[in-house]
């Protein structure tokens, strides 16, 4: 069985707006209601949980309601970072592969989550990248300095590994450096396999990123 564990507890202060943006109208439905309906097309029995803020626990059941959304899944309190939200997730979860979500990521296609669920079925993890269009420089003391671009990309989610792997991984304390799941799972002596993800996945973290995304839709 998969795990799905979608994110949602944050307050999306770089949105300002003060509705959190998970549950901001993208072409009339929640941001959070879209990704949870691509997860479970994706696999319609996969347990599913969804970390959202104490706060806005309420607000999410209403939503539930008003949009007669059916979808089981579990709630999870969130925690201060995306760490700890993960991390409450995970002591629950009970498939033998994990995919770890962002909620804000609406439009993730079926094929990058069946990749990602391949690649963490056949070699332990399964991260969705996508090259850098764009030049790259390294903030240095100096100024900044060029890097060679073709030896990064930029990384999405879902981010989906054995349940082993994950599990050991969040048994490591949080530190800033942590921006996802791959990195703990590589601070853990993971290896990280990388799969194609897609363009339209993109995080909505701005308000430019909701004209963004609804212009894919
Ligand atoms: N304590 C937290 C922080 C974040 N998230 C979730 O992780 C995803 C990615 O985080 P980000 O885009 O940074 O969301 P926010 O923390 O809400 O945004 P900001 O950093 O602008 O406040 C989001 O779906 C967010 O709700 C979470 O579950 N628990
Ligand atoms: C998990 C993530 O979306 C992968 O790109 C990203 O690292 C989240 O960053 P944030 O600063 O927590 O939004």
């Amino acid at each position: 069985m998969n795990t799905f564990i979608i994110t949602a507890g944050g307050i999306g202060k770089r949105m300002e707006s003060d509705l959190p943006k998970q549950f901001l109208l993208l072409k009339g439905k929640p941001v959070l209601l879209r990704t949870l309906e691509r997860f479970y097309e994706a696999d319609p029995t996969a347990q599913i949980f969804i970390t959202l803020p104490n706060d806005w626990i309420d607000y999410w059941n209403e939503l539930l309601s008003k949009y007669h959304c059916q979808i089981p899944h579990e709630i999870i309190a969130g925690g201060i970072e995306r760490y700890d939200s993960v991390n409450n997730a995970l002591k629950k979860s009970t498939g033998t592969i994990i995919g770890v979500h962002d909620g804000v990521r609406p439009l993730v296609s079926l094929k990058t989550i069946k990749a990602c669920i391949a690649g963490a079925t056949q070699k332990g993890s399964g991260v969705p990248c996508l090259p850098a269009k764009e030049s790259i420089r390294k903030i240095t003391p100096e100024g900044s300095s060029s890097c060679i671009r073709r030896e990064y990309v930029l990384v999405q989610t879902p981010q989906c590994f054995s349940a082993e792997l994950l599990k050991k991984a969040y048994q490591l304390p949080y530190h800033s450096a942590i921006t996802d799941d791959a990195s703990l799972v590589e601070e853990s002596g993971g290896i990280i396999h990388l799969v194609e993800g897609n363009e339209e996945n993109i995080k909505i973290t701005t308000p430019v990123d909701m004209k963004m995304a609804e212009s894919f839709l």
